[in-house]
């Protein structure tokens, strides 16, 4: 019962796969296809040529049709004999074979851009899907999946594609070299296709056992991806508390559940290739058998024949090869497409917007009208706001940890869309086009300080693209990292590590600041992102954010008392909602933001 579900799961994702497949190839497809049918046919007309060859080097009469074919060809009338004739014949020979080698040689061009093409479409496909999705599906994803899949799966499906052209050649040519054995002796042709198929579907029980070992270690080499990330992650708390050997323990055995099922999956590939090899071998030495003493073949026909069968066997070990690297590698396929079609489910239907309006670099009102958002995962988040941020305002935000400030953030750049009630910018709903407009104007900067493995002036022009140096400068100054810069040994060309990690975290949160100032932003949101620079430090910057000249709404979510104290309003959380709006910040307010600190 297991056996047939597996043996229908393997058949609909292999449809699956073809149908992506197909959709990709398009024209391409075809060419190919009309190649391999070249390919398989010169090769064919090679084939028939060997045997009137044979002949004239045996000077055997009995090759029936072959001796009549050899008689209407151009050069058989040559007057020069059967040294000349074989002469011709042998330079007709090699001609198919350089014209075989050219065609195969267009065809694995051919067969190698679509494959590359076709990962390509794929990963930019799933990329896609992942940059449409809501942030909050974002958020539940682990970055190890993601990684792996638009990594080694994507890869790995790409040697799908490999396998199933390679497959589909292979067969090709097998079905051409058979229809040929049948022309040379039917029921020799007949006897061996028989036991061919018989082969194939014997081997298909096989298959479906290796394609699960093959899905179990596809398993254990994503949980290998993620405990490596996390061991990487995670090391210098182990180190620093010597719980190392967990660590050591945990990553050792996910390598060695690994390496035995990749073990058991190379047995099964090897005992279905055994089997394989037996039985063509005896469907081989059973056809010749027929051919020599039940059917009195022709020598030259059946020599023919055993060279036929040779090359047969070349082509049936692909196909047999093909067809279970195939089932092999389908699981990765199955993978990719499968958090394609979930984040497609979750997808923000984004209206083109072309027509929305841009937002200038003048402050506007933000308006919240009865707004409420549930974290789908835990039913927590925010509900009942309802409150407006004036242009230009100050606006400090705090609370014990878990309070809602995070979700009022993400709510207020329009990361996340409100599940009740309504955010207005400058009078117009944020939602559709007009979100993707907002998120293009504002800037920032997130609880976690991310920086890319760059140089600085890479993570800062990466907000504003067309920035000039003087504008670089000018953002870092604000920020407080001037000096930072200048003493760093190649200046705004320094690449400041994985996620910054050559900074401390207070420089790291400089930079990112500098980066959010970089686009002059009407709206600028800082939820926890001054937390780590030294307290006077800190003073200077949110001073010099205070008195920027254009004046944007600063939002600023903070746990320091210290931090608070140019904002002109304090809003304080608790368990989602607004329970104190002060807007001349009181003692209390601000006490509340010092006690969760
Ligand atoms: N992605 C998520 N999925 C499920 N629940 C979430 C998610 N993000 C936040 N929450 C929950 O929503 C509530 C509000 O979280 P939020 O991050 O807004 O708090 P916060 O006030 O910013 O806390 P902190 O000061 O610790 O950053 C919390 O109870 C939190 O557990």
């Amino acid at each position: 019962m297991d056996q047939d579900r597996a043996g229908w799961d393997l058949l609909r994702s292999s449809r699956d796969f073809f149908v992506d497949f197909r959709a990709h190839a398009r024209g391409d497809g075809l060419r190919v296809a009309a190649l391999i049918v070249l390919g398989a046919g010169v090769e064919g007309v090679g084939l028939v040529l060997l045997v009137p060859l044979l002949g004239l080097v045996i000077g055997d009469a009995r090759t029936g049709w072959a001796v009549t074919l050899a008689a209407h060809l151009p050069w058989s009338s040559a007057d020069g004999g059967p040294l000349v004739r074989l002469l011709s014949m042998l330079a007709c020979f090699a001609a198919l074979v350089v014209l075989r080698a050219v065609v195969l040689w267009h065809r694995d061009v051919l067969l190698a851009k679509l494959r590359l093409g076709f990962v390509e479409e794929l990963r930019g496909r799933l990329v896609a899907r992942l940059i449409a999705a809501p942030w909050t599906r974002l958020a539940t994803l682990s970055q190890a999946r993601v990684n792996h899949l638009l990594g080694s799966d994507i890869i790995l499906t790409g040697a799908c594609v490999h396998f199933m052209l390679q497959g589909a050649a292979s067969l090709f040519v097998l079905m051409m070299q058979w229809g040929l054995a049948c022309l040379f002796s039917p029921a020799l042709a007949a006897l061996t296709g028989v036991l061919l198929v018989g082969a194939g579907v014997a081997l298909m029980p096989q298959l479906i056992r290796s394609r699960r070992l093959a899905r179990d270690v596809a398993d254990a080499n994503l949980h290998l991806a993620t405990s490596g990330a996390q061991f990487l992650g995670g090391l210098k708390l182990a180190l620093s508390q010597n719980l190392q050997h967990r660590f050591a323990t945990e990553f050792n055995d996910t390598l060695h559940r690994l390496l035995n099922q990749q073990v058991a999956l190379v047995k099964e590939q090897s005992k279905s290739q055994l089997a394989f090899t037996t039985l063509a071998s005896l469907a081989g030495a059973a056809a010749i058998v027929m051919g020599v003493w039940a059917l009195s073949v022709p020598p030259a026909v059946l020599i023919v024949f055993v060279l036929l069968l040779a090359r047969m066997s070349a082509p049936a070990a692909q196909l047999q090869q093909g067809a279970q690297q195939f089932a092999n590698f389908l699981p990765s396929y199955e993978k990719v497409r499968a958090l394609g079609v979930e984040l497609a489910q979750d997808a923000v239907v984004a209206a083109d917007g072309a027509d929305a309006p841009h937002f200038s670099a003048r402050p506007q009102p933000i308006r919240f009208h009865q707004v409420g958002y549930r974290h789908p995962g835990s039913g927590r988040g925010v509900s009942g706001l309802d409150l407006t941020l004036e242009a230009g305002s100050f606006v400090g935000i705090v609370g014990a940890s878990g309070a809602g400030k995070t979700t009022f953030a993400d709510l207020i750049v329009g990361l996340t869309v409100p599940d009740t009630g309504t955010v207005i910018v400058g009078g117009q709903r944020l939602e559709g086009a007009l979100r993707r407009r907002w998120a293009a104007a504002i800037a920032y900067a997130p609880q976690e300080t991310f920086l890319f493995h760059d140089s600085i002036r890479a993570n800062l022009s990466w907000a504003h693209p067309t920035a000039t140096e003087a504008d670089m400068r000018s953002a870092l100054a604000l920020a407080g990292a001037t000096a930072l810069v200048d003493r760093l040994p190649q200046g705004l060309d320094t690449v400041v590590g994985a996620e910054g990690g050559l900074l401390s975290g207070g420089e790291r949160q400089r930079l990112a600041l500098a980066r959010a100032l970089m686009r002059r932003p009407p709206l600028l949101v800082l939820d926890e992102s001054t937390s780590a620079i030294d307290i006077s430090g800190e003073r200077t910057v949110l001073a010099s954010l205070a008195s920027l000249p254009w004046r944007p709404t600063i939002v600023l979510i903070a746990h320091r008392r210290e931090s608070l104290a140019l904002c002109d309003r304090v809003l304080e959380f608790a368990n989602g909602r607004v329970v104190a709006d002060d807007p001349h910040p009181s003692a209390r307010a601000i006490e509340a933001g010092q006690a969760q600190s």
